[in-house]
């Protein structure tokens, strides 16, 4: 059986030295001119963003937003495939759940890919057949980056907690099997923090950080989290999960930032946005190394 994901996320942050996520949002309104011509535009795009951000990357996560049709599916799957022989998890952001019989058709999204995003809306139930797959990674959207994140995620419950602090404490009676992660988002410092207090074993997915002016520190401060034998399928006893090695595990994202990076250099653009992703994980280790 493959290891747990966040097993082999924890060698590959460790292997490279880096929590940065490379948002693979390949947008093809913003993809250079001279790959128009190409078969798959995003999938010609993505390849040498790839070859440019790998040594950097303890990730990939593309949104399947930008690549729902016939000829964005297999620009992904070329893109998976490729990322994986670099050897790089995918993170498919897909932010999905639905009633059982839907979701079961949802979760087969994990047979290609190591990790997916998921809605909590619905309830356990609704995210049942992903939290099965013991050796995949499964995010749930706790506290959202953008503005209107606070329309429901902050609203307080008769208990007094937020919605988002139910949220997390679900999840982490969810996390039976280890592979279960929070999203929160950088431009939420103080739900950061406040979430880590919480629930301190679960890894965040941090995104917001880059071109929707998040805090970056704060990300990688309370974005990682200690574990011991990830994803070992376990007792759910979370206290009981400390790492051997100590490397932190969580990802922080940047999309736009690192891909568009050189947006305007015509065939220079994957340089460009190697040296990003470079900037990016120096950055977030001077944080991690301040952690230690
Ligand atoms: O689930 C996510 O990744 C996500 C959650 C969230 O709260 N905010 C958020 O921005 N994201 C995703 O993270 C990426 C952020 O992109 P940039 O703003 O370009 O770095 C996009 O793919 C978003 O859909």
């Amino acid at each position: 059986m493959t290891a747990p994901f966040f097993e082999r996320l924890a060698d590959r942050i460790e292997r490279v030295d880096s929590v940065v996520s490379v948002g693979l949002d390949a947008d093809r309104s913003r993809l250079p001119d001279h790959l128009a011509e190409k078969d798959l535009p995003q999938w010609a795009f993505n390849r040498r963003i790839i070859d440019e951000t790998h040594e950097h990357a303890a990730c990939y996560k593309p949104n399947a937003a930008f690549y729902e049709d016939a000829e964005g599916w297999r620009a992904l799957r070329e893109t998976i495939a490729y990322a994986h022989g670099k050897d790089v998890p995918v993170l498919l952001d897909a932010k999905r759940a639905d009633i059982g019989n839907t979701t079961r058709q949802y979760a087969q999204l994990l047979d290609e890919v190591d990790a997916i995003t998921v809605n909590p809306y619905m309830g356990r139930d609704s995210l049942q057949p992903f939290l099965d797959r013991e050796d995949k990674g499964v995010f749930v959207l706790c506290r959202t980056s953008n503005p209107g994140g606070a329309d429901l995620q902050d609203l307080e419950l008769d208990s007094g907690e937020a919605v988002y602090e139910r949220v997390a404490a679900l999840a982490d009676l969810w996390n039976e099997h280890g592979n279960v992660g929070l999203v929160v988002g950088a431009t939420a410092p103080d739900e950061l923090e406040s979430i880590r207090a919480q629930v301190p074993d679960l890894p965040f997915l941090v995104p917001g950080i880059g071109a929707q002016g998040g805090d970056a520190e704060a990300a990688v401060e309370h974005g990682l989290a200690e574990l011991d034998g990830a994803g070992d399928p376990g007792d759910g006893d979370s206290s009981a999960d400390r790492t051997s090695s100590g490397v932190g595990v969580g990802l922080v994202n940047s999309s736009r930032g690192i891909i568009f990076a050189g947006e305007d250099e015509g065939e220079a653009f994957a340089k460009t946005a190697g040296n990003a992703a470079r900037r990016l994980k120096r950055r977030l280790n001077q944080y991690r190394n301040d952690d230690a």
